[in-house]
């Protein structure tokens, strides 16, 4: 039977990364997407960008929406100090399965905590289920028309804290206007934008990086 896009990625990963080398597992997609097929993962020219905005901000604590197949999930990982946590949601279940064995592969599964379902419920349930407090860093990946209304649900439940950092892919390609329009306008964030491309592409696209000021 037909093997699916996730499936190929994931076997590319088990046939050319290292277990346990988070790097070679982000080089192995890469590859695979250059060479292969298309995929929907930050990608290497913006990943250097997330790379930069995670060391800077060093974080404790890490809520990334969209998981896909965690290719963005183990860059930001490999990265994290010793006791830091990444809390990953995934709404597609076949994806998560992928997911969770690329993590496997990379051998950060103590660092990272993959969540299935819909973000507009999961938000509002982080501090009882995961004992977390604030977000440090929040990576916005997921549906685009989900950027705004998770952002201020996020606010809502004071999980965001003067400091805390959202970097938001895709502004451009697909484009999340609203959120757009929303964060730059707003007097509780300070916003940048990181001009880039879409992954494996020479459109245009970018990362926004806002810090909320409490
Ligand atoms: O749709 C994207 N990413 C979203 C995946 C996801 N993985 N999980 C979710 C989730 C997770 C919890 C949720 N809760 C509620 N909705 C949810 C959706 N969403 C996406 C699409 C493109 C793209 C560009 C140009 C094209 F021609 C076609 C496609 C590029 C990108 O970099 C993307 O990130
Ligand atoms: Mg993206």
């Amino acid at each position: 039977t037909q093997t699916t896009r996730p499936q190929r990625m994931l076997a590319a990963v088990q046939k050319s990364a290292t277990r346990g080398d988070p790097r070679s597992v982000v080089k192995a997609i890469d590859q695979f997407c250059r060479q292969k097929e298309w995929a929907m993962n930050v990608g290497d020219e913006k990943g250097c960008i997330l790379d930069s905005v995670v060391t800077e901000v060093n974080p404790a604590t890490v809520l990334e929406l969209g998981t896909y197949c965690a290719y963005s999930t183990v860059r930001i990982a490999s990265l994290l100090p010793p006791d830091a946590k990444l809390i990953t949601l995934e709404f597609n279940p076949h994806n998560a399965a992928i997911a969770r064995q690329v993590i496997a592969w990379a051998g950060l599964g103590d660092k990272i905590q993959l969540v299935e379902g819909p973000s507009g419920d999961w938000i509002p349930k982080m501090k009882e289920k995961f004992g977390i407090e604030t977000f440090d860093l929040v990576f916005l990946d997921h549906w685009k028309d989900r950027y705004l209304p998770d952002t201020k649900l996020m606010e809502e439940c004071g999980l965001l804290r003067k400091g805390s950092v959202l970097l938001a892919d895709n502004v451009i390609c697909p484009g999340t206007p609203d959120y757009l329009e929303y964060i730059r306008n707003s007097p509780r964030y300070k916003s940048q934008y990181f001009r880039s491309h879409l992954e494996y592409t020479k459109v245009e696209d970018g990362l926004e990086k806002s810090v909320f000021l409490g």
